[in-house]
This record gives C-alpha cells, sequence and structure tokens, in this order.
C-alpha cells in the first residue's frame, strides 16, 4: 500500500517473483470512469473507490480460499478501504486487524514521490498526473492500532523486497502443515497462511520450527517474539547479507536494527518470560527448583553488577568533575597571571609612549621658540638698518637744502 509512485508496482512484482506468487495491480481493475477522472486530475472520492475495492475483495478472497499466495499492490490509503481487503478472509473480525490480509506501507516524502511521478509522466508511461499526489498523501491515514509494517520506499527495490520478508518471517500467521523444505538445501520455503516467504537462513528457519510452539492445523496461532527472536533479528539485519552484493552502509543498518528492534524488546522480554514460566510448569519440582535458583543466581549477580555499574559510574563522574574544577583553578590562575603581564606590558608601553611625546612636544617647543627668536632677531636688525638709512638719507637731503637756503640768504645781504 502506499500513494501514487510509491513502488507498489515494482516492489509487489518483485516480491511476487521471490516468493514465487502471482502479484496483482489494483490499478488494472479500475472502471474506465476512474482512470479518465484521474487522467483529467481529479481524485477518486469513496463512491469511486468503494465498488473497486469490494471487486479486489473478491479476487482476493478467491485466492485465499483456493490457497494461494497473493501480493496485490493497491493504495489503500484510508482505515476502511484496508477493513474492506481485510475481510477477504472469511474468518475476519471487522477491527480486529487479525487478518490474512497484511499490508506493508510503502513510506516515502513527496519530494521523492513528486520527482518519481513526474519522471513517469514526462516519459507518458502512467495515466496518473503528478498534480494528484498531494490529494494522495491528505487522504493516505493509518491507525498506530492496525500494526502496519513501514518501509522505506527510497531503498533499492531488493533491500525493500529483503526487509519485508524479513519481517513477515516473523510476524505473520502461519500453520505447521504448510512448512515444507524446498530442494535447494540454503533456502527452506515457508508458507506462512498462503504467503510463500523464501528466508535465506536455514539454521534460523529450522530453529523457528522447534522453536516450542505448537502449531495445528486447524488452529491459527501468532508466533510470540522471544528475546532470541529480536537479537538474532538485530544481528542478522546488521550482518551484511552475503547472498547480495546491494547492502545498506553499515551505519545506515545499524540504525535500521535499532529503530526495527528496539521497541520490540519489552514485549520480547515479556514474551520470554512467560515462555519460561510456561516451561517451568509443566516440567518436574526440580525443574521448578533448578529455574529458582538460576533465576536467583542471575538476579543477583545482576544487581551486582548493576550497584558495581552505579559506583562506578558516579566514581566516573565524580572524577570528571574534580578533574573539571581542578583544570578550572588552574585555567583561573593561569588567566589572571596573563592579564597581570598583559596590563603591565600595557602600562610600561603607555609610559614610554607618553615619555617619548611629551619630550618630542617639548623639543619641538623649544626649537620652534629658539628659530623664532633668531628670525625676530635678524629681522629687527634688518628693519633697524633700514629705517637707519631711510632716517639717513632724510637728514643729509634736509641739512643740504637748508644749507643752500642759508648760502642763498648770504648771498642777498652781501648784495
Ligand atoms: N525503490 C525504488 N527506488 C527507485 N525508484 C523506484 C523505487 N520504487 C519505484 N520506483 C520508481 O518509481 C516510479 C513509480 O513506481 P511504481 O509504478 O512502482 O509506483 P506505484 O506505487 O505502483 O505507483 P501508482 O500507484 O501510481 O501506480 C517508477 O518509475 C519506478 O521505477
Ligand atoms: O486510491 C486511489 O486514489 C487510486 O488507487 C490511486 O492510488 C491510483 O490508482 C494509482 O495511484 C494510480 O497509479
Amino acid at each position: 500500500m502506499g500513494v501514487s509512485g510509491a513502488g507498489k508496482s515494482t516492489i509487489g512484482d518483485t516480491l511476487a517473483k521471490v516468493l514465487n506468487c502471482s502479484f496483482l495491480d489494483a490499478d488494472a481493475f479500475h472502471p474506465l470512469s476512474n482512470k479518465e477522472k484521474m487522467s483529467q486530475g481529479i481524485p477518486l472520492s469513496d463512491e469511486d473507490r468503494i465498488p473497486w475495492l469490494e471487486t479486489l475483495r473478491g479476487v482476493l478472497k478467491d485466492k485465499l480460499d483456493n490457497g494461494k499466495t497473493v501480493i496485490l499492490g493497491c493504495s489503500s490509503l484510508q482505515k476502511h478501504y484496508r477493513e474492506i481487503l481485510r475481510s477477504a478472509d472469511a474468518d475476519y473480525v471487522h477491527g480486529s486487524y487479525a487478518s490474512r490480509v497484511q499490508f506493508v506501507l510503502l513510506d516515502a516524502k513527496a519530494d521523492v514521490l513528486a520527482a518519481r511521478l513526474e519522471k513517469r509522466a514526462a516519459e507518458g508511461k502512467h495515466f496518473m498526473p503528478a498534480t494528484l499526489l498531494q490529494s494522495q498523501l491528505e487522504s493516505l491515514h493509518i491507525d498506530e492500532g492496525e500494526g502496519i509494517f513501514k518501509v522505506d520506499a527510497t531503498l533499492s527495490p531488493l533491500i525493500i523486497t529483503r526487509r519485508i520478508i524479513r519481517h513477515w518471517r516473523f510476524f505473520l500467521w502461519y500453520s505447521e502443515n504448510q512448512i515444507q523444505a524446498t530442494n535447494n538445501p540454503n533456502s527452506i520455503l515457508f508458507s506462512f497462511v498462503n504467503l510463500q516467504l523464501e528466508v535465506n537462513n536455514s539454521k534460523s528457519a529450522m530453529a523457528d520450527q522447534t522453536n516450542g510452539v505448537t502449531l495445528n492445523e486447524n488452529q491459527r496461532i501468532r508466533k510470540e517474539e522471544t528475546l532470541y527472536d529480536v537479537l538474532h533479528r538485530s544481528v542478522s539485519m546488521i550482518l551484511p547479507d552475503a547472498s547480495s552484493t546491494e547492502s545498506a552502509p553499515l551505519l545506515q543498518r545499524i540504525k535500521i536494527s535499532v529503530s526495527e528492534n528496539g521497541p520490540r524488546l519489552g514485549e520480547a522480554s515479556r514474551n520470554t518470560g512467560q515462555t519460561l514460566l510456561r516451561w517451568t510448569r509443566r516440567g518436574s519440582p526440580l525443574r521448578a527448583l533448578l529455574v529458582i535458583s538460576i533465576g536467583s543466581v542471575a538476579f543477583l549477580a545482576l544487581t551486582g553488577l548493576l550497584i558495581f555499574m552505579l559506583i562506578f559510574l558516579v566514581a566516573t563522574v565524580n572524577a570528571i568533575i574534580v578533574s573539571l574544577l581542578i583544570s578550572l583553578a588552574a585555567a583561573g590562575g593561569f588567566l589572571f597571571f596573563s592579564l597581570a603581564c598583559v596590563t603591565a606590558i600595557y602600562i610600561g608601553a603607555m609610559s614610554i609612549a607618553a615619555f617619548v611625546i611629551s619630550i618630542a612636544t617639548i623639543s619641538a617647543i623649544f626649537a620652534a621658540m629658539i628659530a623664532a627668536g633668531w628670525v625676530g632677531f635678524f629681522w629687527a636688525i634688518w628693519l633697524g638698518t633700514r629705517k637707519s638709512v631711510g632716517f639717513a638719507k632724510q637728514s643729509l637731503s634736509k641739512t643740504g637744502s637748508v644749507l643752500s637756503a642759508y648760502s642763498s640768504a648770504q648771498h642777498a645781504r652781501i648784495d
């Protein structure tokens, strides 16, 4: 399931090939009117989809009733659409989600999907326009309680397929009589309620058959996950798959393994505890004594380990805090010394600068005064000389005129 472009046809087809079963594309069952509507960019309504989903339910029911495995690629955007498909299982109790029809959501971000749809539309390969993506995303709704397995649809088709198979290997309802070995020594073909799942690891597959779960032809049992299952799956998701050339990088595998298996640890621990309890109850009092003794020793050892770890943690934190404080004190002392040095250097430099500037200023003043004195002196001498010469000249001419006037007067008296 998933919106347009999520990869339902691509992954469904690959999955069906690996599982050696048939693949049905829900698009092939749309009436012409639906396809025309979508190709005109009009989203389908409930009225358009419900008859189409009922047709699909009929096809699924036919397959299930005939013991066939089938993969269906269908958007199944809303819970009530999925309920229609779930009810292809005749025993399905509405709202229980425990149906032989199981869903996997191919999950991708809008930008990835839009790019895929635009590319597909440009190639003229499909009737669905990219413009309908937004309405598909708005319509998609999943309830947590449905327990729908989500896969990152941006991974390679091979990795997505492997992830789906891995998930179903542990979570599907199954019947013992459908477990059969194939001729391939490296693989055992399981039929988990009509879904044939190819499992690469024959050892873990064998372990499943002898896992202490009593399987009955007429009775469907949900396989309970134990701690062993979760740990085993965590490790196998991290280890590279030897049978495939395509593997996600180690860090991504670790991240995926932690995010997928982490939340299951709680339930797996409870299941393991219950399994152990059932096993203890089935045995003699000696078995109970053995379990109690081992349990007590394990409990005491774990408590001791926990206390030791706590003390170790407290001591480590303490050491870190003390060393931090010492470092801070040392850093503080060093900082103070550095600041004092810088201040002393600054004051020294400022004093020298003030001294040099004062000396230079005083010298300049003295120089200016001396220079001005000498210039004044010479100017005064020059001015004095010039005035004296002028005065002498004037006196001489005055004396000359007086003398000539006097001699003229003498001559006149004589005459
Ligand atoms: N895992 C993937 N990685 C890269 N490209 C992918 C992947 N899955 C699908 N594609 C590409 O995305 C496009 C849409 O894929 P596909 O037709 O399988 O989607 P769909 O969900 O069936 O879409 P629709 O519902 O519109 O039919 C195709 O071109 C396909 O090659
Ligand atoms: O529920 C729906 O709106 C439809 O099923 C669509 O999802 C299209 O059929 C499909 O995406 C076309 O490729």
